[in-house]
């Protein structure tokens, strides 16, 4: 059997003359939290969906859990739990009556024991009865994940699923992705436009523009970025004048405002030992760089 639950090699899809993922090729192992980020439109949910077998590739290959996604596409779904960015389920119907609709669908046979498991697992007993329309945000969320798992899918696709939910509801959920990783074994592969979710994950794949910038693990990116940060204290007021000086004279550097601190960054030392010359009174310090810097830098 392939270590890998995922192994996609020079995967490219083009929408007429526009590609949108270009020559992709990306490994997720088995068990791992596999964290698949970019900017808007960079084309990751349509690489998500090739893989699940949902959208035909334009050129390259792929496996999922070990079967070819151009031709196994049917099997894959069975064993793939994909949660979509968009809520899909009834919001007319309870909790607990999507969760045996779900069900039904998959023609699970013993969906009471599994229902009772997903309500317990992800606390959603107490709202079974509840339709899913008066449901919050943070709670429509558990739930969808819920339906997604009821078939004990091998791997897990959540495309944004945490986008305007809470920080309490997100470490939760994030808490359960890795409760399921490392009890049941199963591979998640998850989008995240958040910085500290991208730090939750093992593994990370971080792409622009349809092309691979980086993959590997998640405390690796920050020595591949070769990005270099410096902090200072200075006053507020100097901030603002300085932030918009550097940014007009050295656009390879990025600022920001973080803990009313100034922060800089760049891959260029040379740039950065000029910008400590011509402020010596602002005293920048050098940091470890932050996540949103090394993402910001690597496509700058
Ligand atoms: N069926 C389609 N026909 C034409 N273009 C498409 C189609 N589906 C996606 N695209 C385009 O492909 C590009 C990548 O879209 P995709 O949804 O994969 O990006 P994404 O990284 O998931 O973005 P986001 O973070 O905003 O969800 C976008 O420019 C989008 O408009």
């Amino acid at each position: 059997m392939n270590d890998f639950a995922i192994d996609i090699r020079g995967l490219t899809k083009k929408f007429g003359e526009n590609i949108v993922v270009n020559n992709l090729s990306l490994q997720v192992e088995r068990g791992s939290v596999f964290g698949f980020l970019g900017s808007n439109g960079s084309g990751k949910t349509t690489t998500i969906r090739m893989i699940c077998g949902l959208l035909m590739p334009t050129s390259g290959t792929g496996r999922c859990l070990d079967l070819d996604i151009q031709n196994d596409s049917e099997e894959i779904r069975s064993r793939i739990g994909y949660m979509a960015q968009k809520f899909c389920l009834y919001e007319q119907l309870t909790v607990i009556e999507n969760l045996r609709f779900i069900g039904e669908v998959y023609q699970l046979s013993d969906l009471d024991d599994r229902i009772s498991e997903q309500l317990k697992y992800l606390r959603l007993e107490n709202y079974k009865d509840r339709r899913a329309r008066d449901l919050s945000g943070g709670w429509k969320q558990r739930l969808s994940l819920a339906s997604c798992l009821l078939h004990s899918p091998e791997i897990l696709f959540l495309d944004e699923p945490t986008a305007g939910v809470d920080p309490k509801a997100r470490k939760e959920f994030w808490d359960y992705l890795h409760e399921i990783a490392i009890e049941k074994g199963t591979t998640i592969l998850v989008t995240t436009h958040y910085m500290d979710e991208a730090e939750k994950c093992t593994n990370l794949a971080y792409i622009n523009q349809g092309n691979l910038l980086y993959t590997g693990t998640t405390t690796g990116i920050i020595p591949f970025s070769k990005i270099i940060s410096y902090v200072s204290d200075i006053q507020r007021q100097q901030q603002a004048w300085m932030t918009s000086e550097i940014g007009r004279r050295y656009p390879a550097v990025t600022t920001s405002f973080v803990n009313n601190q100034l922060r800089i960054s760049s891959r260029d030392q040379e740039i950065l030992n000029e910008i400590l010359e011509r402020y010596p009174d602002s005293q920048f310090t050098r940091v470890a760089p932050s996540f949103e810097e090394v993402f910001i830098g690597l496509i700058s």
